[in-house]
């Protein structure tokens, strides 16, 4: 793949501005359209400085993660009648849904339905006003703050925008937590980011801005940043939530992302180390066979600016509390401060197949509005409807279900339960 003005100077003959000269404003999102528009006004031609690998797709063969009988051990996010208003607006109105061990799940439903509400109560970012969050069984006590340390599971949150620093370079977006919450020496940093970065394909771009990235390898470096490891949570297990992970790109650099999502997830759980290959990458479905430690995160949540507007992005721990942690070892189990008496199953109960990974990408939620994202990254949807799921199942039985809510939402059509202002 090569950059945009390279490829207009080469397509003009003469170079930018000379006459007739068409500029290729529609093509993949390497072809930087949006800055080739401002080179153009300018007059002015400049090199484009790194090439990132563009995996081609390998399909995704069913995954069939959600079968099987369930087993509470196995849940590790659970939604209990959660309510949440902003003001007036009353977004959630008891939402229930269970997340668990080795799922793939997508969030969907209308607009303004509660989504990305939804992911930063599971966060820790936000906090019911009413009902619960539980993370392993245990009722999440209060926001995470950065002291969080979490020995149970991490919950990484990767915000739409990619909500990277401008004024940072891409290997210092993907090293900022490590730098601002770790003691790691800085070779240790940059090693651990090369690690990232290798992970998402987009190896040797640390000395560029996210100026110079398209839409796409944007949203890579925000699942490099999610993904870093930081060490000292080697041995936790946790979830990765992607909020509209393929919002804004092109078909293929969708589907690139799109397996990227599962690729880390399966990477993660396998231990497989390597870096995605270039022409593209193996595919791996063997779900609730993590033996190895390759888990990331941190723990903390950070304002940043992100094309002019400030937004939150966060890389959040979430502290479920008392539990017997991945390794098997229990901690005390303090009582919730609302105490309803929950029940859990400590790890080491668990039959050797069902144990989670040293660490890992355990599970991971898409909210996306993208049919391709649905069909490509997830096995079950959970259907979120006036702040209410309505609807659970499959990907499969997404296609053939009768509940009208669901129909009208995949048909796009106007008639229907789905009402909008
Ligand atoms: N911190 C906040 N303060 C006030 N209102 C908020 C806040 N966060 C979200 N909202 C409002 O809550 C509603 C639900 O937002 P949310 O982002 O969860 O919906 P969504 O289902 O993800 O929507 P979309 O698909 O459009 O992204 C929106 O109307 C939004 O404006």
């Amino acid at each position: 793949m090569v950059g945009g003005y390279w490829r207009a100077e080469k397509r003009c003959g003469g170079g930018l501005g000379a006459p007739g000269c068409m500029l290729p404003l529609l093509g993949p999102p390497a072809n930087n359209k949006d800055t080739m528009l401002r080179s153009y006004v300018r007059w002015r031609c400049v090199p484009a400085a790194v090439e990132a690998a563009q995996q081609t797709a390998a399909a995704p063969a069913a995954s069939g993660s959600s079968g099987g009988p369930e087993q509470e051990a196995d849940v590790l996010i659970e939604f209990k009648n959660v309510w949440k208003s902003f003001g007036s607006k009353q977004i959630l109105r008891g939402a229930s849904f269970k997340i668990r061990r080795g799922e793939a799940v997508g969030i969907i439903g209308s607009s303004g339905t509660g989504k990305s509400t939804t992911l930063r109560l599971a966060a820790g970012l936000l906090q019911p006003d009413k009902g619960e969050v539980l993370i392993k069984g245990e009722p999440r006590r209060g926001l995470i703050s950065d002291d969080d340390t979490s020995d149970k599971l991490k919950v990484g949150l990767v915000f739409q925008s990619g909500a990277l620093f401008d004024s940072l370079t891409v290997g210092e977006n993907v090293g900022f937590l490590l730098h601002e919450h770790t003691n790691l020496p800085v070779n240790k940093i940059q090693e651990l980011v090369a690690e990232s970065l290798g992970k998402v394909g987009l190896s040797g771009v640390e000395p560029l801005y996210p100026s110079e990235l398209s839409g796409g390898m944007k949203k890579r470096v925000a699942l490099a940043r999610a993904i870093v490891r930081d060490e000292k949570h080697d041995n936790v297990e946790q979830v990765i939530m992607y909020d509209e992970p393929t919002a804004g790109l092109d078909p293929v650099a969708s589907t690139v992302v799109e397996d990227l999502i599962r690729d880390l997830h399966e990477k993660h759980g396998e231990g497989h180390h390597h870096e995605v290959p270039a022409g593209g990458h193996h595919r791996h479905h063997h779900h609730h066979k993590h033996h190895h430690s390759h888990p990331s995160g941190s723990s903390t949540s950070s304002a940043s600016s992100y094309a002019g507007s400030t937004s939150f992005d966060s890389l959040a721990s979430a502290n479920g509390g008392s539990l017997a942690g991945a390794n098997g070892s229990s901690s005390s189990a303090a009582a919730s401060p609302s105490g309803n008496g929950t029940t859990v199953t400590p790890l080491g109960a668990l039959p050797a197949h069902k144990q989670p990974p040293p660490g890992g990408i355990t599970s991971y939620i898409v909210v996306t509005h993208q049919h391709s994202t649905i069909r490509r990254a997830v096995d079950r949807i959970i259907f979120l409807h006036e702040g209410r799921v309505v609807w659970q199942g499959t990907v499969e039985e997404f296609d053939t279900t009768d509940e009208p809510i669901v129909r009208q939402f995949a048909s796009g059509s106007l008639e229907g339960p789905i009402r909008y202002e």
